[in-house]
């Protein structure tokens, strides 16, 4: 396994976000987000059903209109960019619901919206990563289980050598076994140095994999925390999120 996905950048934000507003039609659904991403790092974001986590992925990509606030990449404003132009700069994101077109194979998903023609080693790569896609190439991907969508959406985005992926609950609804696999091939992700940004309802699941966490209400990020203090002490997660570790 040792393609290469990403070219780590040790120690530099790649993603810094700061006052991030938006509304959808006049209601303000982000109120100055907060937070930053380093280089190889992963980063969940976590906060009760409705708090804006999805929104904040979604205006960092500029899929939802930014009122304020600003958004660099690598040091870069890319707050005036559209979002078509971001998966070319190196940012991936895999929404919930994963985007994948059942029609079409497996492979023809893959290599969805590519602009030159995959990279063998890359693709060849994905596939002994992931044998059931490799099994299934051929298949429509309307056949394949929500796990394995999920995986399918995950490997569709390390096609364009992202050095930051946006993950958006990649293990909702997913049976439990695929979990496991979807949680490992994430944390295989970063280990090869791709900054993750995960939104997860999992607390679990973010916590053995991010090295941060932001929680979040109504709209804003209220507390930071490592998730080794998160651990140690589960009264903030309760506090925040209701429930027990
Ligand atoms: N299309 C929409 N029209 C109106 N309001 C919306 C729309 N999409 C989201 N909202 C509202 O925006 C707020 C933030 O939603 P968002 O999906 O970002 O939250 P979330 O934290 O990701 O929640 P969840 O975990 O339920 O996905 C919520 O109050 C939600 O009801």
């Amino acid at each position: 396994m040792n393609a290469p996905l990403a070219h780590p950048v040790v120690g530099s934000t790649v993603l810094d976000v700061k006052g991030l507003q938006a509304s959808i039609g006049r209601v303000p659904v982000l109120r100055g987000v907060d937070l930053n991403v380093g280089a190889g790092e992963t980063v969940a974001l976590l906060g009760r059903n409705g708090v804006g986590k999805t929104s904040t992925l979604r205006a960092i990509l500029g899929l939802l209109q930014r009122r304020g606030g600003s958004v660099a990449f690598q040091g870069a404003d890319i707050g005036r960019l559209p979002a078509y132009k971001l998966s070319g700069l190196g940012i991936g994101y895999v929404p919930q619901g994963r985007g994948i077109f059942p029609v079409l194979t497996v492979e023809e998903n893959l290599f969805l919206g590519l602009r030159s023609a995959p990279d063998p080693e890359l693709v060849e790569d994905i596939y002994t990563r992931f044998p059931r896609l490799a099994e299934r190439r051929f298949q429509a991907a309307g056949t394949l289980s929500g796990g394995e969508q999920q995986i399918l959406a995950i490997g569709r985005c390390l096609m364009r050598k992202p050095s930051l992926i946006l993950l958006d609950e990649p293990t909702e609804g997913i049976m439990p076994k695929l979990v496991a696999e979807i949680r490992r091939e994430i944390a295989a992700i970063a280990k090869r140095g791709v900054a993750v940004l995960l939104v997860e309802q999992n607390v679990r699941t973010a916590l053995a994999l991010a090295s941060r966490i932001y929680l979040m209400e109504r709209g804003q990020v209220v507390h930071e925390a490592t998730s080794h203090d998160l651990t140690t002490d589960p009264s903030t997660i309760h506090r925040y999120l209701g429930v027990a570790l």
